[in-house]
């Protein structure tokens, strides 16, 4: 373990003292560290704490943390560096293998180098082929989501989308992924038995991981028999969901991956590819369902405006779905999503280690505006919470709700900057946003389509008034409002 005098010496390379936090308890590898952000968790406001912590050490600072030298910044110099320009200095290590390996296998998202760029290749031929992911699926599945959320026989119907969206994406993810959907959210009759054995399995099995990765390396801590039972029953079960795709000989119902599919005799890795792509499709796109359903219930509006931009373009014909065509013309609906995106990333902090000695541009001296030196085996946290919550590159207003700002300053600009990357950028950008914003529009366009109003039906209070200062934020691998999305949907 290097010193922390050795991570302030770089002044060889121009850098300047980086602020190093103080280990308040003096225990060995940050654990009083650990367990200050276990504390946050248990309050559920974990973000709030790296939020709080940046206003009062600065956008970039040094601690220990879970038994590593740790780097968190929110300067987006930094992170732009980190995730673009110096990207081969940076990885994950052993890190996710430690973490997630027991469940994912060796695929995407817990390889490096060689291994990874052929992931990589594989599934971008397969995501980033025109009109994917098509609507008729999506209708399909978005159908199935209206029966569970909104009975014919109730009106208006109170209910916690939550845990439905996370069967929709995972019903709507597995059949564009697969050809055969888990149909969680389909009617008895089309019930798929092997979908709801995976899904159980693989429900537990996140939130081990959650815990997992929470400890770093320590994360072998985090055991027991569940945790391999779990892993073994998804990795088996979504084995047996490959196979039965194969079976129906997929080529007659044109999936993205049925060439992929088709093809192999290696199912073990087709199985460790598919359990990756869905645990990185599936939560974060529910994620982001549940935040602007969240947000639309709470700001009337928003909600309004958000009505009048989608209807004058889709119709107020329930039974007429919007074309693809229709959603790039949706504005509006455009402004709230990334706007939820930006106040509610889906992966609000994430990190890199550092695999060769270098410095990063900014958070060094009295300013902060001078380089930092990163010695090798270093973590580099980045908080897209606390970026782009941040006054400087949002101005006074950042922590409002305001889907104008996207006006103002367009996405292709902050994305370039860094100031926005919720799908973060560089070689490992998010391989499914265009997918995961296509779905978002089309199933918000087709809520607003049926639903003349969205209102909070919370037991406790209804009182939407600074509605952001009472969020309890639950931090699994994703985060999500911790109380559910709890709400009255009232048919047109
Ligand atoms: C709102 C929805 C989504 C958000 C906010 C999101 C965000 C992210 C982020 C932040 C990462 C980087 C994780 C890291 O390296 O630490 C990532 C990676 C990834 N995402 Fe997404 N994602 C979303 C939806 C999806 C969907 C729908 C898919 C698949 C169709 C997908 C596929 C992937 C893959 C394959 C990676 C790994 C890329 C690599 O390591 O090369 N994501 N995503």
């Amino acid at each position: 373990m290097s010193t922390p005098s050795r991570h302030n010496h770089g002044e060889a390379r121009g850098c300047g003292r980086i602020h190093l936090l103080a280990s308040s308890w003096k225990l060995p590898f940050g654990v009083d560290k650990l367990f200050k952000s276990l504390e946050a968790e248990r309050d559920r406001r974990l973000p709030l704490l790296s939020l709080e912590d940046h206003e009062r050490y600065g956008d970039t600072y040094g601690q220990y943390s879970g038994g590593m030298f740790t780097i968190l910044t929110r300067d987006s110099r930094n992170i732009a560096s980190l995730l673009s320009g110096q990207s081969s200095k940076f990885d994950y290590g052993n890190l996710r293998q430690i973490c997630f390996g027991c469940l994912l296998g060796e695929g995407i998202f817990t390889e490096n180098g060689e291994d990874w760029k052929r992931s990589r290749k594989l599934l971008a031929s397969e995501l980033q082929k025109p009109k994917f992911p098509p609507l008729s699926i999506i209708e399909s599945h978005f159908q199935d989501m209206l029966r569970a959320i909104s009975p014919p026989d109730e009106t208006p119907s109170s209910i916690d989308v939550r845990p439905i969206f996370y069967n929709y994406t995972l019903d709507t993810g597995t059949d564009l992924f697969l050809g055969v959907s888990t149909n969680l959210l389909a009617s008895p009759s089309s019930i798929n038995n092997e979908g709801k054995r995976f899904s159980l399995a693989f429900n537990k099995a996140l939130r081990w991981l959650a815990t997992r990765e929470r400890f770093k390396t320590f994360a072998w801590l985090v055991t027991g028999p569940e945790l391999w039972s779990l892993c073994n029953t998804a990795r088996d079960s979504l084995e047996n969901m490959i196979i039965e795709a194969q079976r129906q000989e997929m080529g007659s119902t044109v999936t993205p991956f049925n060439d992929f599919l088709g093809r192999t005799t290696d199912i073990g890795k087709a199985r460790d590819e598919l359990m990756s792509l869905l645990f990185a499709a599936r939560d974060s796109n529910a994620s982001l369902l549940c935040w602007i359903i969240y947000v639309l219930a709470r700001e009337p509006e928003v909600f309004k405006k958000l009505e009048k931009d989608v209807l004058s373009i889709a119709g107020d014909d329930s039974s007429v779905p919007p074309t693809d065509f229709d959603l790039t013309r949706m504005q509006y609906l455009e402004d709230v999503l990334y706007e939820c995106l930006r106040l509610f990333p889906a992966v609000p902090i994430n990190g890199r280690i550092c695999n060769t000695t270098t410095t990063l541009p900014a958070g060094g001296g009295r300013s902060g505006e001078e380089p930092v030196f990163v010695p090798k085996g270093a973590l580099v946290c980045f908080s897209t919470f606390g970026c782009h919550r941040s006054t400087k590159y949002y101005g006074e207003d950042a922590m409002e709700f305001r889907p104008e700002r996207w006006r103002e300053v367009d996405v292709k600009t902050r994305t370039r900057d860094y100031t926005f990357h919720p799908f973060i950028g560089g070689p490992r950008k998010c391989l499914g946003e265009d997918f995961a914003l296509k779905l978002t529009k089309y199933t918000i366009c087709r809520l607003i389509q049926c639903f003349g109003a969205i209102r909070v039906d919370n037991l406790e209070s209804q009182d939407t008034s600074n509605w952001q200062e009472k969020i309890k934020y639950q931090i699994g691998l994703t985060m999500s409002p911790d109380d559910g999305v709890h709400v009255k949907l009232t048919r047109r």
